[in-house]
């Protein structure tokens, strides 16, 4: 094959120059990323290996080398992994830029990138790291039953391909280091980095030095390994130092901060397994970026790397923990897809997810500051659980914090407290969901409750109107929102004035569009008027959210409730009454549904209608 010079994609391109010129202070973090890239890659041919025997041609004896040559001013990492074919290493190292680059690119400038260096491993761009220390950067790597192929390049806008010189299968990447960078040339720098970053690592990363034989004068190849290649999970949890689990967890989430909660433990008994998770106190800039509802956990069979692609190892709704699960009751001898579907891993879920919500559970016991962190960073990706986890819905809904009546704003209370402070006689947990609190603690919909001295439960994040119906009641308590279906009306005190109203609320009802009943109602004590839902519909500020996103929303159909007892409401019933066919009986009716229209967070359909029937009244 003749040399060919490609060049890299612009968005590539961009995010060379951003790696190379912001990322100087955290430079050390290349060493870590193809490290990492290396042991990825002997995962991934000893997981191969397990059932075609022959990729492995015969090397199995796991290693990364890392080789520092002084006179040429190269540093070598080389693995004997799965390595790479040459349509692996465009699509890898250069043309395809992996889908995540783009976000990140319009993410990284309000990110801070420079006091942010685990941002670069997120986004599969971890090997570009090593421009930060390199101005030129070879791979010659080699894939079983494929040749050899040489990749180089200056991280400038191309790369150029030729054919390699290489026996065996693996990769090599030497670095040729920039002047400044002459430092990782020393073997107690490479070695102290290593150490920091990679001891865990499961397979050994060895250093290669030469050494003269004073006397012979000899050169003689010294191979040392650097780290200790203890898998964290597996040593007792006594030994381990937060230090440790904190680097562990950042290697694995690519967080920069530590973890609020870690969770070691043994599984014992019908199943047994080992897990090391972790709980994020921040939401990853990951998360931040895409949507992926699944959750990933590292999956090992009698320490060996399967996948971090089985969404069956944790519920989605506990997608933001990242961890490690090592069992030594799977098989191993089998492919992915088999594994995917052994009744082992439902049961090592329901206990991961049972413990992960139990140290939930203890966190907001114990620590309830770090929990609120938590909560306001996790509770909406927790709360799907309400949704899709029937068996564990009442121990998420323990977990959730809400805003209230009974609270000053920002101060949250949870289902537990509220039950115990429930009213004597009170049978249901009330709430009412909306966009924030200013738009919704002076709502019509509070006012009996506030009358009656009842808490009601102020639910201001989106996903709550969706899943808290879902809930139906906890411990027993029926939920019930507010702005939705019948309320305990007090029939008695409606009854006369029922019969006063009969005509005209026959003649609002045929009036006003969107309404399907016109009622009396006593939930009111200031308001004139107020839009109730069905006891299932979408609340209106949901509704306007969505018709924002450009998704279509079905026409609602509400029950306009009158106060009675309002004056506005008596005088129009009294024109009524009086002249059926007087203009302004029409007019004011509009405006008691316009303004309760407007009290729901709904929009008005006709503002300038609105704005004329006001005026019209003004000027009267
Ligand atoms: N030593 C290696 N052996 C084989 N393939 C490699 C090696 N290094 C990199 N690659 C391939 O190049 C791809 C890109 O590597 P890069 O470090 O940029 O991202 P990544 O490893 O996918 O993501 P991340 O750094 O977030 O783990 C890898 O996914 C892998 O397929």
């Amino acid at each position: 094959m003749a040399e060919e010079t490609m060049q890299f994609k612009t968005e590539l391109e961009q995010l060379l120059h951003l790696i190379t010129h912001s990322l100087y202070s955290h430079r050390e973090v290349f060493l870590r990323e193809l490290i990492s890239n290396a042991c990825d890659a002997i995962d991934k041919v000893r997981f191969e290996g397990l059932n075609n025997e022959e990729i492995l041609e015969g090397h199995s004896d796991w290693k990364i080398f890392i080789k520092a040559d002084e006179e040429a001013k190269t540093l070598t990492i080389s693995d004997n992994g799965i390595g790479m074919s040459r349509d692996q290493v465009i699509e890898n190292l250069g043309t395809i830029a992996h889908s995540g680059t783009k976000a990140f690119l319009a993410k990284a400038k309000e990110a801070d990138l420079a006091n942010n260096p685990e941002l670069i491993g997120q986004f599969g761009v971890g090997f570009y790291a090593s421009f930060m220390v390199a101005d030129d950067v070879t791979v010659v790597t080699k894939a079983h039953g494929e040749d050899a192929v040489k990749w180089e390049s200056k991280g400038t806008g191309s790369f150029t391909l030729s054919d390699a010189d290489k026996a065996d299968r693996g990769t090599e990447i030497t670095l040729h280091l920039k002047e400044d960078a002459a430092e990782y040339l020393n073997e107690w720098t490479i070695k102290s980095t290593v150490k920091k970053f990679s001891d865990f690592l499961e397979h050994p990363v060895v250093m290669c030095t030469t050494k003269k034989d004073e006397e012979t004068e000899v050169e003689e190849e010294i191979e040392e390994q650097i780290n200790t290649q203890k898998a964290i999970w597996l040593r007792p949890k006594s030994e381990i130092t937060d230090e440790e689990y904190g680097e562990f967890y950042k290697h694995i989430s690519h967080d920069t901060n530590s973890p609020a909660e870690t969770i070691h433990y043994n599984a014992e008994g019908a199943i047994e397994f080992k897990a090391l998770l972790f709980i994020p106190e921040h939401k990853p800039f990951d998360m931040m970026m895409n949507n992926d509802p699944k959750a990933h956990l590292n999956l090992y069979v009698q320490r060996v790397f399967i996948s971090n692609e089985f969404d069956n190892l944790l519920p989605g709704y506990l997608r933001f923990v990242k961890g490690v699960v090592d069992s030594s009751d799977l098989p191993l001898n089998v492919s992915r897809e088999i594994l995917q579907e052994n009744p082992m891993l439902d049961k090592i879920r329901k206990n991961l997810t049972s413990r992960i919500l139990k140290t939930l559970a203890n966190m907001k016991k114990t620590d309830y500051e770090e929990f609120q962190i938590f909560h306001e960073n996790f509770s909406a990706i927790l709360k799907e659980g309400l949704q899709t986890d029937w068996e564990n819905k009442e121990k998420i809904a323990e977990l959730l914090l809400f805003e209230s009546t009974a609270k000053d704003a920002g101060e949250k209370t949870c289902f537990d407290d509220y039950v115990e402070r429930m009213a004597e006689g009170q049978e249901e947990i009330l709430y009412l969901a909306g966009e924030n609190r200013a738009s919704i603690e002076n709502s019509p919909y509070l006012e009996k409750f506030k009358a009656d001295g009842k808490e009601v439960l102020l639910m201001i994040d989106p996903i709550d109107d969706f899943v808290i119906p879902q809930l139906f009641e906890f411990k027993g308590k029926k939920l019930k929102a507010v702005n939705k279906g019948d309320i305990e009306e007090d029939k008695e005190k409606l009854k006369e004035e029922e019969k006063q109203f009969e005509g005209f609320i026959g003649f609002a009802k045929e009036l006003l569009d969107g309404v399907k009943e016109v009622k009396l109602t006593t939930r009111l004590k200031d308001s004139a008027a107020v839009l109730v839902g069905d006891e299932y519909s979408m609340s209106p500020h949901i509704e306007e959210m969505m018709r924002r996103m450009g998704q279509e929303v079905p026409p609602r159909e509400s029950v306009l409730e009158l106060n009675p007892e309002h004056a506005v409401v008596k005088k129009v019933q009294a024109l009524y009454d009086t002249d059926q066919k007087d203009p302004k009986v029409a007019t004011l009716t509009k405006l008691l549904h316009d303004q309760a229209v407007i009290a729901s967070g709904a929009k008005l359909t006709d503002p300038a209608g609105f704005a004329a029937r006001l005026n019209e009244v003004l000027a009267d």
